[in-house]
């Protein structure tokens, strides 16, 4: 980073300083123009600009220019495993795949289900300063479904908590999930659910089909996504409250939602790269890195949830993100832990899934890998259009150098990324989060 760049502060508030983007091109559309972001802001965007004296100046080459992106669906591992992933690491690993924002999924040792918890996961991130962590709080104590977690202390500390969620687990009562929903709406919070019914995934491994028949793997059938995802957008429904489906992964689930937007609930939902892109033939071979919940589909799911996306049924992007220790992942396939990185792949595979096939142009990169995931969580300074007097989070992405994962690599304290010695299609040049840069020269510079 260069000595000129804008000062991180503690509080991220207004960061002094500017930074010069030249050559970009806004949404991929148009010829290149420059833009001067200054104290945080975007100040000018023109084909000739005024450079600040001081300023930092990054060459996009033409490149594209996106709003900074929001990944509703994160896994830091701090506190309680940080020789996994540090909430420093994964910011890093964050601002390296684009992103200005993300959110701290609260399966953390302890369980994020106070405010102590939740307002120090927003101090720390403030402190490192590479991208806004926003905490997530737990729906119930100890993610054991039983009893409600403080939300509204938890939504009234520092951390400010806006989503609240077991994720890892379901919040599989329905009584509970009904009260939780009542709660968030009176808060003004939203419910992410990890929709997955556990009577119906008791050893459930892999998805439930012919290729987990065939390798003798116990079966996790897409009834146990749809049916909590029915479930719960009828006592969203019920209560006037929103809920918010976690990592999509079936047909059914895309028509469900279809069905519960049809009737005006206000459920919106994510899918992760991963289930955008790998299917369950990837099991052949039993590797542990392709295990994770939900499990990998079919293609036919995969090509439901791509074009779901495109067609704004399902909502947006979120990553997933789930760092593991390398002996958690290369033990025997049934012991080892669920969850893969996707911080700095994510953009790549979306590109591929839905850019390269003209599923979405670059207007559609932006509504789901920042726009939407912003509105539904309630970011004002995320997720802006690009102009003058809007905030300062930008993404600059080169869709023309690919470049070849390698997990030890990348930023995470873990390498449990599914996509080693991958080509990927397209690369990060630049970050920046209020007018500083915190991230420059491609996901591979860890
Ligand atoms: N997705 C996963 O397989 N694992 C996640 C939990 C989760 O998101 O369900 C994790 O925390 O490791
Ligand atoms: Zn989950």
């Amino acid at each position: 980073m260069s000595a000129h760049a804008g000062t991180a502060d503690a509080t991220g508030s207004a960061r002094s300083g500017s930074v010069v983007l030249h050559q970009v091109r806004p949404y991929g559309e148009g010829d290149p123009v420059d833009v001067v972001v200054t104290d945080g802001q975007i100040t000018e965007i023109g084909a000739t600009v005024t450079v600040p004296a001081g300023a930092e100046e990054i060459d996009g080459n033409g490149g594209i220019l996106l709003p900074g992106f929001v990944d509703m669906h994160t896994h830091l591992r701090e506190p309680g495993r940080e020789d996994t992933e540090t909430i420093r690491s994964g910011s890093r690993a964050a601002a390296l795949g684009g992103y200005t924002a993300v959110f701290a999924m609260a399966n953390t040792n302890p369980v994020a289900d106070n405010s102590t918890i939740t307002d120090n996961v927003w101090r720390t991130g403030r402190e490192v300063g590479l991208v806004d962590v926003h905490p997530v709080g737990a729906v119930t104590v100890g993610l054991k479904g039983e009893q409600l977690a403080e939300m509204g202390m938890m939504a009234a500390g520092v951390g400010n908590v806006r989503m609240f969620s077991d994720d890892g687990k379901c919040v599989h009562d329905p009584l509970i999930m009904r009260r939780a929903l009542e709660y968030a709406k009176g808060l003004g919070v939203l419910i992410a659910q990890h929709a997955e019914e556990p009577r119906l995934t008791v050893g459930a491994i892999a998805h439930e089909g012919p290729t987990a028949a065939r390798l003798g793997l116990a079966g996790w059938p897409r009834a146990a996504e749809e049916s909590i995802v029915v479930r719960d957008a009828l006592l969203a429904r019920d209560a006037g409250a929103r809920v918010h489906i976690c990592h999509a992964s079936t047909e059914g689930t895309v028509e469900l939602l279809r069905w519960a937007k049809d009737q005006g609930i206000s459920v919106t939902a994510e899918v992760t790269p991963h289930h955008l892109l790998l299917t369950d033939a990837r099991l052949e071979g039993y590797d542990p890195i392709n295990k994770v919940n939900p499990p990998l589909r079919e293609e036919r799911d995969t090509l439901a949830l791509r074009q779901a996306l495109a067609d704004g049924i399902v909502d947006c992007v979120a990553t997933d993100h789930a760092p593991h220790a390398s002996q958690e992942k290369c033990c025997e396939f049934s012991a080892a832990k669920p969850g893969m990185l996707g911080l700095q792949t994510a953009l790549p595979i979306v590109v591929q899934t839905l850019v390269e096939p003209g599923l979405l142009d670059w207007r559609g990169v932006a509504r789901v890998m920042s726009e939407r995931p912003a509105q539904i969580v309630g970011l004002t300074d995320q997720g802006r259009p690009i102009a003058v007097g809007e905030p300062g989070n930008l993404t600059v992405v080169d869709p023309d150098t690919p470049w070849v994962v390698h997990g030890d690599e990348l930023a995470s304290l873990s390498s449990n990324t599914p996509y080693e010695a991958m080509s990927m299609p397209a690369t990060i040049t630049a970050t920046v989060l209020r007018g500083v840069v915190t991230a420059a020269g491609g996901q591979a510079r860890a």
